[in-house]
């Protein structure tokens, strides 16, 4: 808060001179708290954290071995991924988290509610809320209703908890309550980090599609005022809602995107940081045959399988470091890929653009790898902050700066670059048939017996 507030101010601004406050947040990441003390039960756990394997192996046995046993009602499968499944690990593991819940004292949320219940004043005072788009990210969400569904709640056995108050993503969640300057402040706008890209993109239209290129990369595709059910492998979503304008989204999670970049930086320790990737990768044409399946926690949409783990192959005694690095980048590439195939299967209208942004889409060599990987165009931003864009966008939606989603045409449309495809279709399928071989040889890895769960 107080670095936000140097910057307002560097700019020019008092925090008096804010109108209103966006929040958005990474999502599924979870923190169990105290009603009475505000004080967390337990470190949060992170979208990406699979210590959840166990507990999806027994809700899975559960549904009688069906692991897409709740995707009509919230569009997912079972899946470490999902803060439902992240709460129901705490319950069982957890003993403090299991006492409160016991003397009714446990309150649980995604980030966003932790964020907004301690701006509003924290213990006995916060208000514990969150929006559709989190909300569909928990797996307790009814996709169809927008309320939350107590045939999920009781699946996973949480009858009796305190769910945060769901509301549509703009939306007057409470008044900045920190005394530190920002008191007063009113917050009205709330999204998923991936929505709110998708809403700094504006992806208003049916069939319109951006991916980020973050920690890890998310595609999603504008499916209109109705979620898709029989998305093949992929998820469905809430995209937005502003009061009765709402849309649903059909998405694509590449779990390992920039963090494979990192994992090169700190775990192999062969180079200094993103940048050196891009340019050891530029100094060769192509990976030499080596492929890179950057599954370091299984793999996600559309394969799902949470058996494989990392693997490397196709190397000769010729590969350098520099194809390596290639090779990193190329990853996301073809996960996107194995998506976008199915997106334009599910939808019945091939893509042809997508809007790229996220810290990965700054480099225009992994942009460009993307475009001849796709075959279609690559639009990225000269502002590439959309998710900042999308929040800002729900809180002035909330707070009556704008009306509706027309009056943002103009918003963000200077300095775009477009890269296009500069290799033959025959290269293209090589290249991913190399991908796909790659795939099969990174199943398996992890033990217990995999669960295939395709929606
Ligand atoms: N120039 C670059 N080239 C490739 N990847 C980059 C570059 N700069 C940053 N990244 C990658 O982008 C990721 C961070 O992107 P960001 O959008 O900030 O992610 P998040 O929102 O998930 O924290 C890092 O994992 C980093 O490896
Ligand atoms: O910002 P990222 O890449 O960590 O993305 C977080 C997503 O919300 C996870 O679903």
């Amino acid at each position: 808060m107080q670095h936000a507030l140097l910057k307002i101010e560097a700019a020019g601004y008092q925090a008096s001179d804010l109108a209103c406050v966006g929040i958005t947040n990474q999502r599924e990441s979870i923190v169990t708290w105290d009603k009475l003390t505000g004080e967390p039960l337990h470190p949060a756990i992170l979208w990406s954290d699979a210590r959840t394997s166990s507990t999806v192996h027994e809700l899975v046995e559960k549904a009688n071995g069906d692991a897409n046993v709740l995707v009509p009602l919230t569009g997912l499968p079972l899946n470490t991924y999902f803060t439902a499944v992240k709460l129901r690990w705490l319950l069982d593991h957890v003993p403090a988290v299991a006492q409160a819940r016991d003397q009714g004292r446990l309150l649980f949320g995604t980030m966003d509610s932790w964020i907004i219940y301690n701006l509003t004043g924290g213990a006995g005072k916060g208000i514990v809320a969150t929006d559709v788009t989190n909300a569909s990210r928990t797996m307790l969400m009814n996709i169809h209703t927008l309320q939350w569904s107590q045939e999920a709640i009781s699946f996973f056995g949480f009858e009796g908890i305190d769910l945060p108050k769901l509301q549509s993503s703009s939306h007057s969640f409470g008044s900045i309550c920190t005394q530190d300057g920002y008191d007063g402040v009113p917050i009205t706008g709330c999204l998923g980090d991936q929505q709110a890209a998708m809403v700094g993109q504006k992806c208003f239209n049916p069939g319109d599609a951006k991916s980020t290129f973050g920690t890890g990369c998310f595609m999603l595709f504008n499916t209109g005022d109705r979620p898709v059910m029989d998305a093949q492998g992929l998820l469905s979503t809430v995209a937005y809602q502003f009061g009765d304008d709402k849309a649903y989204a059909l998405e694509g999670s590449v779990a390992v995107a920039g963090s494979s970049l990192n994992w090169l930086r700190d775990n192999l320790r062969v180079v200094r940081d993103a940048q050196q990737v891009n340019e050891l990768a530029s100094q060769v044409e192509d990976c030499g045959g080596a492929y890179f399946v950057t599954a370091f926690a299984g793999l996600f949409a559309p394969y799902w399988r949470e058996d494989a783990r990392g693997t490397i192959c196709g190397l000769t005694q010729f590969t350098r470091l520099e194809h390596l690095c290639r090779a990193t980048l190329e990853a996301v590439c073809y996960q996107t890929k194995a998506i976008l195939d199915v997106m334009n299967n599910v939808s019945g209208q091939p893509l042809r653009i997508l809007k790229v942004d996220g810290g990965m889409s700054n480099s225009d060599l992994c942009m460009q790898i993307q475009a001849d990987v796709l075959g279609i165009e690559v639009d990225r931003p000269l502002m590439r902050e959309s998710t900042a864009l999308g929040a800002a966008i729900a809180a002035g939606l909330g707070a009556g700066i704008w009306s509706s989603v027309h009056d943002l045409q103009k918003v963000n449309q200077q300095g775009r670059t477009i890269f296009e495809a500069k290799i033959s279709q025959d290269k293209r399928d090589q290249m991913y048939q190399g991908w796909q071989k790659a795939v099969q040889s990174a199943y398996g890895w992890s033990l217990p017996t995999p669960v295939a769960a395709t929606c």
